[in-house]
């Protein structure tokens, strides 16, 4: 299902090791939607076994072996979907509605995402449409704990699908979803068990929506409100649970005195989650285009590696009647595209999604405000940082 612009959505199936992506990839390929789809496979080792474990009724699955997408086979992805592509040119492949993209379990999920949406050719071709990232429920919140990638494959993901939900106890699966809210609190989350997450529904999320033709904006700014409240109390003590004298507690199994503790348990050291923050900004001024491109510009070129993602729908003075729309991962951007319309003409607000690693809220606020014409009084303005980008506080490069 391609869109306007003839592009193909691209979904990422991603997952720590083990935590049931081929298995999830299996029931997907049996849904009659995923017909014309193709499946690219990456296997870390030396000899691929993972594309005898996925069905193989369909016979456009291509398995990049011995190596990870996101460092050694990066360009072999690049090359298959070239491929792809070119087979379809020259009607050696029938036309593919989607295409999906399983990676290893020590992936880091930003390359292969700018993979596609940061190569100038492909990203004509090939859309983004979305990270499943699976997460095990039995061992989730251990694998968080320990391993860095397991938490950037959960910030970044539009939708979190949970395998394992029959073994694990209740308190588990209550922490883990504390936990994964905390981390990513705009991700939809699909309880693997449900018929839904068999489907090839849970590969569209929303880049654009096949029916209405325009980026389902709604969906991934989602749980926007609340997940600034969230924010605000991120770190400030407010996160707490309070238990009544002799209520047992299902997260940290305390009993007896009133006691409180944060989302998550009150040993679990969230080292890594610390550091990663998802806010948003809400303008309701339409922006110079100049200014969002300076804006940007500034944030790519000297944060970039700290911006795990952005998604922006915006209104511009040159045409605010037709949003812009933006897509970021680190310091590669799709090619923003002009909508033709706002998917709610009631709401033509400006609102940028960001999930960040060690970039503080206040510093892209202050950023944002300086291009759009709201400094604050003692903070540089737009002219400032045209003359000297270093003005902003915290800035480095
Ligand atoms: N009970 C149960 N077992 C599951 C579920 N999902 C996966 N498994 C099992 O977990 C094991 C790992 O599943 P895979 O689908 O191979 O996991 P993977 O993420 O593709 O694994 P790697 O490719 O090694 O990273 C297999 O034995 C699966 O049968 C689930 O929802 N419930």
């Amino acid at each position: 299902m391609s869109d306007n612009n003839g592009r193909i959505p691209v979904s990422i199936i991603t997952g720590f090791l083990g935590a049931g992506k081929s298995t999830l990839l299996n029931r997907i390929l049996k849904d009659k939607a995923m017909k014309d789809a193709a499946v690219i496979i990456n296997e870390f080792g030396e000899v691929g076994i993972d594309h005898m474990l996925v069905d193989a009724s369909n016979d456009s699955i291509v398995e990049l072996a011995d190596g990870c997408l996101c460092c050694t086979v990066r360009g072999e992805l690049v090359d298959t979907l070239a491929e792809l592509l070119d087979g379809m040119q020259t009607g050696k492949l029938k036309p593919l509605s989607r295409v999906v993209i399983e990676t290893t379990g020590l992936a880091d999920p930003a390359p292969v995402m700018q993979s596609v949406i940061g190569h100038p050719a492909l990203s004509q071709s090939f859309d983004l449409d979305g990270v499943i990232t699976v997460v095990d429920t039995v061992h989730g919140l251990l694998t968080l704990d320990t391993y860095p990638e397991a938490v950037r494959q959960v910030a970044v993901a539009d939708r979190l699908i949970l395998s394992k939900t029959k073994l694990a106890d209740p308190a588990t699966a209550t922490a883990l979803l504390a936990r994964l809210h905390a981390l990513n609190p705009r991700a939809i989350v699909t309880d693997g068990d449900t018929p839904e997450a068999g489907s090839a529904a849970v590969l569209a999320n929303g880049l654009y929506d096949p029916t209405s033709k325009i980026p389902d904006v709604d969906r991934w700014l989602k749980d926007e409100a609340r997940a600034d409240h969230d924010h605000h109390h991120h770190g400030h003590g407010d996160d707490r649970h309070h238990h009544a004298e002799g209520e047992h507690c299902a997260i940290c199994g305390h009993e007896g005195r009133d006691h409180e503790h944060h989302a998550q348990h009150p040993h679990d050291v969230n080292r890594h989650d610390e550091r990663i923050r998802s806010y948003s900004i809400v303008h309701d001024q339409p922006i110079d285009p100049m200014a969002l491109e300076m804006f940007i510009d500034i944030l790519r070129s000297n944060q970039g590696e700290k911006l795990l993602r952005m998604k922006a729908v915006v209104a511009l003075t040159d045409r605010p009647d037709r949003p812009m729309v933006l897509h970021g991962v680190q310091s590669i951007f799709h090619p923003p595209v002009r909508l033709a319309a706002w998917p709610d003409p009631k709401d033509r607000r400006t609102r940028l999604v960001l999930i960040t690693r060690d970039l503080e809220e206040s510093y892209v606020r202050e950023l944002f405000d300086a291009f759009t014409g709201r400094p604050q009084v003692d903070r540089p303005d737009r002219a400032a940082l045209e003359d000297n980008p270093l003005a902003i506080p915290g800035m480095k490069i």
